[in-house]
């Protein structure tokens, strides 16, 4: 293993946005799937062989990924992806820590639009750890344009950070819908409330979906055309298929295949998860304006 040295797993847009903010001080190698024309592209035997490790690829795909071609070399991981796999519900951490001791792993979340940070403008973000000492020895790679918290809440980081997405499709539809902007905040709101529930009963902290985690990334995704997720939503809205918007989009929405693990684990441990339940309903063929009316009105 090459100490000292940095490498991003994943070159998509999140993958690159890194790499790019990585760089900024000392080299940062990439390496994907497929060969890119980006500065310091290697293969992935050599990725792997860095102390540290920062990996960008769909949550859906980490397992699979982990299973064929992860070696454990004592390296430390930052995990950059937001969900929860649907097929099994389970969290990333739980999956990272089957190859990985959990002192070597940390999760990266907060508002941060990989389109702005390529940009080099200023944002914040956590590193959630069990480890600050990994907190310690990450934070330094970054770049004077991120500032970067510490936090140990990891499951409170992985709910808000995958559970927004989910609601950044919610938020999406009721736009798309033009039924007003007291209509979308009264849904952001409850969703904060919901995927603070949500994550309670799995032991996550209060404190971390009011903070950047949570609310930050909530309010940001929630929000804005930049969010792939929220632009699922307009596409539901418009009455198009997810088939046909997930084609057009071309990149990743967490949300589709999270808001189908979120119901999962909401039944298994029967916990009111309305919001989620309803995007998965509209994802499954559901009219979105007869479940928007059915969420925002006093019946429910
Ligand atoms: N884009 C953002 O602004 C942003 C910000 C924060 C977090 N994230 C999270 O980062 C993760 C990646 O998002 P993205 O924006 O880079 O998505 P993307 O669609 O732009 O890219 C996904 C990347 O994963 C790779 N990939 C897909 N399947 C793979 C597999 N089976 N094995 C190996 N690699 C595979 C693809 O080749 C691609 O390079 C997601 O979990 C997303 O929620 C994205
Ligand atoms: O484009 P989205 O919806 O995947 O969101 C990107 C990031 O998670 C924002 O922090």
């Amino acid at each position: 293993m090459t100490k000292n040295s940095i490498a991003v797993i994943g070159a998509g847009k999140w993958g690159q946005a890194l790499h790019f903010a990585l760089s900024q001080k000392q080299e940062c190698l990439i390496t994907s799937r497929t060969k890119k024309d980006i500065r310091n592209f290697v293969d992935l035997d050599t990725a792997l062989n860095c102390e540290y490790l920062v990996i960008a690829i769909p949550a859906q795909q980490i397992k699979q990924w982990l299973r064929d071609n992860f070696v454990y070399k004592n390296q430390k991981i930052l995990v950059a992806s937001k969900g929860i796999e649907a097929s099994s519900g389970q969290f990333l951490n739980e999956i990272y820590e089957e190859f990985v001791p959990s002192k070597n792993i940390g999760f990266i979340s907060g508002p941060s639009f990989a389109a702005e940070v390529i940009k080099g403008l200023p944002a914040a973000i956590v590193i959630n750890s069990k480890s600050k000492k990994l907190y310690n020895e990450f934070e330094p790679f970054f770049p004077n344009f991120l500032k970067v918290y510490y936090s140990k809440d990891v499951i409170g980081a992985e709910v808000s950070g995958a559970y927004k997405n989910v609601l950044a499709i919610a938020s999406g539809i009721c736009a798309g819908l033009n039924l007003g902007n007291n209509a979308r905040a009264s849904l952001i709101s409850r969703g904060l409330v919901e995927m603070q529930r949500f994550g309670k009963h799995f032991g996550a902290k209060k404190s971390s979906f009011i903070g950047l985690s949570g609310a930050g990334d909530l309010f940001l995704t929630a929000s804005s055309t930049l969010s792939r997720n929220y632009r699922v939503g307009l596409g539901l809205a418009q009455g198009k298929s997810i088939e046909e918007i997930l084609e057009e989009l071309g990149e990743v929405a967490e949300g589709v295949m999270t808001a189908e693990a979120i119901n999962k684990l909401s039944q298994k441990h029967q916990i009111y998860t309305p919001i989620a339940k309803e995007v998965k309903l509209i994802l499954d063929g559901k009219n979105p304006l007869d479940s928007l009316k059915d969420l925002l009105s006093s019946n429910q």
